[in-house]
């Protein structure tokens, strides 16, 4: 039987929530483990579905991987495997990072193609281009990516589209390879400089760290390391929106605010007071009339795509008219439909939705059709009346850790049941009863 959530109307919330570590930037240091013969550690790491399926990846080609409190151990001693199957690459789009180390260290590796995603097609051409520029011949059949190098050879590459998953595949090739790489237009988010130290702190020389050329000269070898996975900004983000859809007072703690940048200064337009400390962030929204703010996202430093929805949700609950863009993914507004479900105004035109804000939503049966549109649905949630229940919830299992736990801490009462729910009214009742 399905899972739901169960969102009833909230009270402004109030106190402080510990982000975890960044699933976005946990991927790609458990796929670096790779390049070594070792024992590697990854420290703050959440407990999410998407790590549980890159451990599934790592263990069928041959590594050990355990996950005590929020260590990862890796173990690639006896790890020789070159191929991960469609059954566990389609789980997860972020599968593709082994390809660029199976192919640098045993030079060849067989991935299956992810595939498209929810809101429409997620090409990985940049990834190939990139892995033949370094020398590997690259075959497309039966839906794998078949690769071959002798080994890799340092080149020059250019990523037409700023990409952070074939900047992070490029990396992961280029630190192995003979001679020289430049990656120009690399991808600069918080994610990258976080493998760019891990890999350096395993013997790799990658230059140019925070800027979007990077220069690698290829080593022979990697030895294994520990590393610390930076904090979880989307996750900092989707708290902090929280806070201001609620009216009221959140703390996110055991953040970088500096990656936050583009939302703060959004979140301050609206009209919410936000006060920044070394690794905290406090939104006060308490008693504050705050207006719609239209925002674009891009590559970092600007407005991540993966707080669009959860910003969306913040401007339909906000009386005023306001434009939310998606550079990135134009398509990416499958939460739309479901935000009008609970009475929102939204007309989609290109890559931009027009919102007409109301605080009147009203809670019913949606469902998220991937992780952030999840979240948007959570948040939008607090504020609409009554009860909002939510469906394929798994989504929110890949990059959430403890949700309703987090939620609870600041007040809300989200419940996660296996009971399917006929209508909204059939379950107002009992629940609330429940919720006391
Ligand atoms: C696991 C992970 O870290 N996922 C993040 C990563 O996804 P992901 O790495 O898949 O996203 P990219 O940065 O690669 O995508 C950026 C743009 O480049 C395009 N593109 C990408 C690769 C390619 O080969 N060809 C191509 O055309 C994409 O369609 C998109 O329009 O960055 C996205 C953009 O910040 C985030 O939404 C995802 O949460
Ligand atoms: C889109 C996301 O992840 P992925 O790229 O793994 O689908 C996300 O984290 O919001």
């Amino acid at each position: 039987m399905k899972e739901i959530y169960q969102v009833p109307t909230s009270q402004s919330l109030q106190g402080d929530v510990i982000i975890s570590g960044a699933k976005n930037a946990v991927l790609p240091l458990m796929a670096a483990t790779l390049l070594c013969r070792g024992i590697s550690i990854i420290n703050n790491v959440p407990q999410l579905d998407d790590v549980n399926t890159m451990a599934e990846v790592l263990r069928y080609l041959g590594a050990k991987v355990e996950h005590q409190n929020s260590s990862l151990t890796i173990d690639t001693r006896e790890c020789d495997g070159y191929q991960a199957p469609y059954h566990l690459v389609t789980k997860m789009r972020a599968s593709i990072y082994v390809l660029g180390p199976l192919l640098a260290r045993l030079g060849q590796a067989s991935v299956a193609l992810p595939g498209g995603c929810a809101w429409g097609p997620r090409p990985v051409d940049l990834h190939i281009a990139g892995m033949q520029a370094l020398s590997a011949k690259v075959e497309l059949s039966h839906g794998n990516i078949h690769a071959h190098a002798g080994r890799l050879q340092g080149a020059d590459f250019t990523f037409s589209i700023s990409s952070v998953g074939a900047t992070v595949n490029l990396l992961l090739a280029s630190v192995l390879a003979d001679g020289t790489t430049r990656l120009f237009n690399a991808a600069i988010e918080p994610e990258i400089d976080n493998l760019v130290d891990q890999l350096n702190a395993m013997g790799a020389q990658i230059f140019g760290k925070g800027t979007s050329t990077l220069v690698i000269e290829g080593v022979t070898e990697l030895k294994a390391a520990t590393i610390d996975a930076i904090p979880d900004r989307i996750e900092a983000g989707t708290y902090l929106i929280a806070g201001a859809i609620t009216q009221g007072k959140v703390t996110v703690k055991q953040v970088q605010p500096a990656h936050l940048t583009a939302l703060i200064d959004s979140l301050t337009a609206t009209g919410t007071l936000i006060c920044c400390e070394d690794d905290s962030i406090t939104i006060d929204a308490q008693q504050r009339a705050l207006q719609p703010i239209s925002i674009k996202t891009g590559p970092y430093p600007l407005f991540a795509t993966d707080l669009q929805p959860q910003w969306m949700a913040l401007c339909v609950s906000l009386t005023g008219v306001s434009q939310v863009t998606d550079t990135i993914y134009p398509d990416r507004f499958q939460h739309v439909a479901e935000l009008c479900r609970l009475g929102a105004n939204i007309r989609v035109k290109g890559n931009t939705a027009c919102i007409i804000g109301t605080p009147n939503l009203s809670g019913a049966p949606v469902k998220a059709s991937d992780l952030r549109a999840g979240a948007a649905l959570i948040l939008a949630g607090l504020i609409a009346s009554d009860y909002t229940e939510i469906s394929d919830i798994h989504h929110l299992d890949r990059g959430y850790q403890n949700l309703i736990g987090k939620f609870a801490t600041l007040g809300a009462t989200i419940k996660r049941s296996h009971h399917p729910v006929a209508t909204n009214q059939a379950i107002a009742a009992p629940l609330l009863s429940l919720c006391g």
